[in-house]
C-alpha cells in the first residue's frame, strides 16, 4: 500500500527548476525526515506533491479531488501565521471539517479527535484562549494539533519543530514515530540533523532540487555526506543502539 508516490516530479519558480525529476513512494510505517540545506527544495517538493504548486510529473495526491485529499493528507506548512480571532479549540477543531458535511456540527467522534490532537501536542489547557494570543512556539503546537486532529493516512510537515523547545520537540518527532509504527505515513521538513536521526525511519536528503540520498538514517547520515552537501564536520555515533548526530563546525 503506498500512502504517496511521486514520479519524476519537477516544480518551477520564477522561472527557475528547484524540484527536479523527484521519484519516490511513502507507505504505512515511514516516518520520513526530509533534509537538506536552505533552498533545496524541501518546500517546494512538499508543495508541489500536495497540488499546491503546478508541477511536471505525477503525485497521487495531486491527482485527487480537493476534498478527497484532505481526508488522504494533511498538511502543516511552514507559515505559522494564524489569520482567524478565534479560540485554540475552535481552530483545532477546523481540522475536522474534511470529515464533515458543510454546516454539520461537530460530532462525539470528531470532538475526540480534536481532544486527542490537543493533548498529544499538550495544548488542552489553551483551549479557551484566543489562539494569537499564545506564544509562537504555542500557536505552532496548535497548528499542529490542528493537522493531527484531521487524521489522515499521511502527514506532511514542513519544519514542525523548528520554533518548539527541547521538550516539545522530542515529544512532537516522539508522537509522528508513534503515528509511523500504528500504520501512518509521516513526511516532515527538519533542519535539525540530531532530531531526524534519532526519531525518523528513513531519510530523504535533498540538494540543489535533486533527491540525493534515500535510505535509513544511518546509511544517509554520514560525516562524508554531511560535508559533501552541507559543508559541515559533524559527529556522527551510535551509542546503546541510538543513531547521534551533532553538526560541529563548518568544512
Ligand atoms: N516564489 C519564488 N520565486 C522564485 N524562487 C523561489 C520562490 N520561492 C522559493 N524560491 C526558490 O526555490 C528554491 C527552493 O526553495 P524551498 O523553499 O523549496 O527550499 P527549502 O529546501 O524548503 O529551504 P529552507 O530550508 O530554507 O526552508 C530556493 O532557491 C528559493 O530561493
Amino acid at each position: 500500500m503506498t500512502l504517496l508516490a511521486l514520479e519524476d516530479l519537477s516544480a518551477r519558480l520564477g522561472g527557475r527548476r528547484v524540484v527536479e525529476g523527484v521519484s519516490l513512494s511513502v507507505g504505512p510505517g515511514d516516518c520520513v525526515g526530509l533534509i537538506g540545506p536552505n533552498g533545496a527544495g524541501k518546500s517546494t517538493l512538499l508543495r508541489a506533491a500536495l497540488g499546491l504548486l503546478p508541477a511536471e510529473g505525477r503525485s497521487s495526491l495531486a491527482a485527487l479531488a480537493p476534498a478527497e485529499r484532505a481526508r488522504a493528507a494533511a498538511w502543516l506548512p511552514q507559515g505559522r501565521e494564524i489569520a482567524w480571532d478565534v479560540s485554540v479549540a475552535v481552530l483545532v477543531g477546523l481540522g475536522r471539517a474534511p470529515h464533515r458535511r458543510r454546516g454539520a456540527p461537530m460530532s462525539a467522534a470528531d470532538r475526540a479527535a480534536v481532544a486527542r490532537a490537543m493533548e498529544e501536542t499538550d495544548t488542552a489547557r489553551f483551549a479557551r484562549r484566543p489562539a494569537r494570543a499564545l506564544s509562537g512556539g504555542e500557536q505552532a503546537r496548535v497548528l499542529l494539533a490542528r493537522a493531527l486532529a484531521q487524521e489522515t493516512p499521511l502527514l506532511l510537515a514542513d519544519e514542525p519543530v523548528a520554533a518548539l523547545d527541547p521538550l516539545h520537540q522530542i515529544a512532537t518527532m516522539a508522537h509522528f514515530a508513534r503515528l509511523a509504527a500504528g500504520g501512518r505515513g509521516v513526511v516532515t521538513a527538519l533542519h535539525d540533523l540530531g532530531l531526524a536521526a534519532r526519531w525518523c525511519t528513513r531519510i530523504v536528503l535533498m540538494d540543489r532540487g535533486r533527491v540525493v540520498a534515500d535510505g535509513p538514517p544511518a546509511a544517509v547520515l554520514t560525516r562524508e555526506r554531511l560535508r559533501a552537501v552541507y559543508g559541515i564536520e559533524a559527529l556522527v555515533e551510535t551509542r546503546d543502539g541510538t543513531l547521534l548526530v551533532q553538526p560541529l563546525a563548518i568544512a
